[in-house]
């Protein structure tokens, strides 16, 4: 088999399904925002700061990770900096060759400075099209998709649900709730939900990362996700062996093909897996999981795609075919119309991981 570079998992193209957009800015981004919101940081040099949200969220804890978001959402409060934070994400993902992405974030966290839910979610659209145009110039196209989250210890969810409804054509492809799992069930956002699927509109749900089966169980069977925002605690109910045995729920979820937003590097460094080598994508992909790869947060892990693609290659000994189909896996699973997810799994995926394959 021909060595993988990083250069060239960098040039082929890539699917992401699950990126926040407050956990991915550019640490200089952050010392510039921050100085004029008069926000105080940990430290204002960039390379200092990127380190420290590496390390501050290298917790192996949850709840301690996503006090780390606090100096993000801080720099995030006007029109101005969500739009310029929305368009470096969008030009970020486009230079590392994402060409499809959908990226999360809580409108209802942006309201510090009297913006409106409305106004928030039109600055983050705006970026993004501003950031896709640039790229395209750069000769880097990129689709990008906006997904509302609510915050699950909150109750704004059915608020946060209609917003997203209501810029459904404007850019807004679909809903989560997100946030400290433990305690906080996706049942307790159970009216959201069920409106969202009278509105035949999409949602994924985090569960299954700092909290187990119930928590899975209840985002499928209880409030309907189409995806499970990680998800990679099904693996407690497999039991492992030379054949491994898929309890009930883990059939289920691999049986309907719904599709799992693994992220690795995340799950190390918040306890839900005990390294690289040791996570359990390696087992679900065997097991033929409708698995897809993910960054989480790309500033808190210092992580890419690429980097997230290229960590699994070194780990599990994964070539151009496994990259291929998480890659096609993650588009089949993406929130956009069918025709056009087709299309660029057609013209853009396909074609290109065939020169590499030979
Ligand atoms: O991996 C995560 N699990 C649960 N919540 C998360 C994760 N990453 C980010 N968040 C939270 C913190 C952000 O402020 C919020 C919206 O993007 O979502
Ligand atoms: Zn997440």
């Amino acid at each position: 088999m021909v060595a993988i570079s990083y250069e060239d998992i960098v040039k082929v193209p890539k699917a992401l399904l699950h990126d926040h957009l407050d956990g991915g800015l550019r640490p200089a981004t952050i010392v510039e925002l921050a100085a004029e919101a008069g926000h105080e940081l940990p430290t204002t040099d960039p390379e200092a700061l990127g380190r420290w949200f590496a390390e501050a969220a290298n917790s192996g804890s949850l709840e301690r990770y996503l006090e780390t978001f606090a100096h993000t959402v801080a720099v995030m409060q006007t029109a101005p900096a969500l739009r310029r934070v929305a368009r470096e994400c969008a030009l970020d993902l486009a230079a590392d060759g994402v060409v499809y992405a959908e990226v999360r974030f809580a409108p209802e966290q942006h309201l510090e400075q009297n913006l409106t839910l409305d106004e928030v979610v039109e600055a983050v659209v705006a970026g993004f099209v501003e950031g896709s145009a640039q790229a395209a110039e750069a000769g880097n196209p990129i689709r990008v998709g906006t997904l509302l989250t609510a915050m699950r210890h909150a109750a704004r969810s059915q608020e946060i649900a209609e917003l997203a409804v209501r810029h459904r054509d404007t850019g807004v492809v679909g809903f989560d709730i997100a946030g400290a799992e433990a305690g906080f069930p996706p049942t307790r956002h159970l009216d959201a939900f069920e409106y969202l699927q009278r509105e035949n509109f999409h949602f994924t749900i985090h569960a299954g990362e700092a909290f187990g089966l119930p928590s899975i169980w209840q985002a499928i069977q209880w409030c309907g996700a189409d995806r499970l925002g990680h998800g990679v605690r099904i693996v407690d109910d497999i039991t492992p062996g030379e054949s491994p045995v898929l309890g009930r729920l883990a059939a289920y979820v691999r049986d309907k093909r719904i599709p799992l937003e693994l992220c690795p590097s995340s799950n190390v460094q918040t306890g839900a897996a005990a390294s690289i080598a040791d996570h359990p994508i390696g087992l679900l992909r065997d097991l033929r999981f409708r698995v897809t790869v993910n960054t989480d947060n790309r500033l808190m892990s210092g992580t890419s795609m690429s980097r997230e693609m290229a960590l699994l290659v070194d780990a599990f000994g994964y070539g151009w075919k496994e990259l291929q189909w998480f890659t096609i896996n993650a588009m089949k699973s993406a929130f956009i119309p069918f025709d056009e997810r087709l299309r660029i799994i057609d013209e853009v995926i396909k074609p290109a991981y065939a020169k590499l394959l030979g």
